[in-house]
């Protein structure tokens, strides 16, 4: 019977009854997360985006669709309790067996499971994913700034996640590989790229298509050397884990929390922090409000998000506290 399934699956079969649960989430969700990068690629290279326009500068391409398809399909086949909660609408009931993943990174699989994630079950499992983070980027062709982002919570706290880059280029030798996938554990660590020290000098990451006066304001206040302005939570997240920004800054409503979850996780493996402006952190249970109305602010370090909390004018935090 299980010749059938052909050997990756046969072999997560047989890992699944020694690997813990979250151990097993997060390979399948790398392994996942590499197939709707190459969704959103193959999108991008038909041609045919199909954007919707959802909302005031808040848009849908085909790939956000078909690559959420893909996600939640091949997640619910492997993970059937757990609640996984996806951007975009009218995807959830839609499985396809053309997108269906069930293979798990093998490297991922051999991870030591922190003490205190052994015992997680299904039931305790949120994930959050936002198939194409940096849309509106995709559709003006800023490729690098796209992410795939998949967020698992436990009991409301992110705990690991994925942030895919499907543009990212590796020569190696004469090969040029497509593509890169960065995943974070606590208490575990983070792998799939080079970390980096903070800027000496203090360098911000922020929006580059939803600014408006008071995340201008937030910014101004932060005394920087410099502001780069990109698309995406996980891009954003991505500058600070390898040392190109210390702090982002985002002090507006607008952001959700499948744009924080992954990357929240990843940072906090790295050793950073992720809240709202005001310094609150955000929770991912499966009843939460899914806007993250105060902002976020993140840092590659404790001591620079309380310097950051610390200039953000108490005027700005009374606007944005709900
Ligand atoms: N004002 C507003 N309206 C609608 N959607 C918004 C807004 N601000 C941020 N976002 C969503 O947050 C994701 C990251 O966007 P940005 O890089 O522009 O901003 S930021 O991370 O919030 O700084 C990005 O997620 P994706 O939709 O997945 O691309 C944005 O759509
Ligand atoms: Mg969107
Ligand atoms: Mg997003
Ligand atoms: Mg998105």
């Amino acid at each position: 019977m299980e010749l059938l399934f052909g050997s990756n699956t046969l072999i997560t079969k047989k890992m699944s009854q020694t690997v813990p649960l979250i151990v097993r989430l997060l390979a399948s969700s790398v392994s996942v997360a590499n197939r709707a990068g190459k969704i959103v690629r193959d999108i991008m290279s038909k041609g045919e985006l199909g954007i919707i326009e959802k909302g005031k500068d808040d848009y849908q391409t085909e790939a956000d669709r078909s690559a959420q398809r893909c996600i939640i399909s091949s997640l619910s086949a492997q993970f059937p309790k757990i609640k996984i909660i996806g951007e975009e609408d009218g995807n959830e009931n839609q499985t396809s067996d053309e997108y269906l993943v069930l293979d798990a990174d093998k490297d991922i699989l051999s991870l030591e499971c922190p003490d205190g994630l052994k015992e997680v079950k299904e039931e305790d499992v949120v994930v959050w994913v936002d198939p194409l983070d940096g849309t509106a980027e995709y559709t003006q062709g800023f490729l690098e700034h796209v992410t795939v982002l998949i967020g698992i919570s436990v009991n409301e706290k992110p705990i690991a996640g994925v942030i895919h880059q499907p543009y990212f280029k590796t020569i190696v030798g004469n090969e040029s590989k497509m593509g890169r996938t960065i995943w974070g554990l606590k208490d575990a660590g983070v792998g799939g790229f080079t970390p980096g020290s903070p800027p000496e000098s203090l360098i911000l990451t922020t929006t580059r298509s939803h600014s408006n006066p008071l995340v201008e304001n937030a910014l101004q206040v932060m005394k920087a050397t410099q502001i780069l302005r990109v698309g995406g939570a996980g891009y954003k997240v991505l500058q600070l884990l390898e040392g190109k920004a210390s702090i982002y800054v985002f002090a507006s409503p607008g952001c959700k929390k499948w744009d924080t979850c992954a990357p929240e996780a990843i940072l906090t493996a790295a050793g950073g922090k992720l809240t709202d402006i005001l310094g609150s952190s955000y929770k991912y249970g499966a009843t939460v409000s899914k806007p993250n109305k105060s902002g976020v602010l993140a840092a590659v370090n404790d001591e620079l998000h309380t310097y950051a909390i610390n200039r953000i004018p108490q005027e700005l935090k009374d606007k944005l506290s709900a």
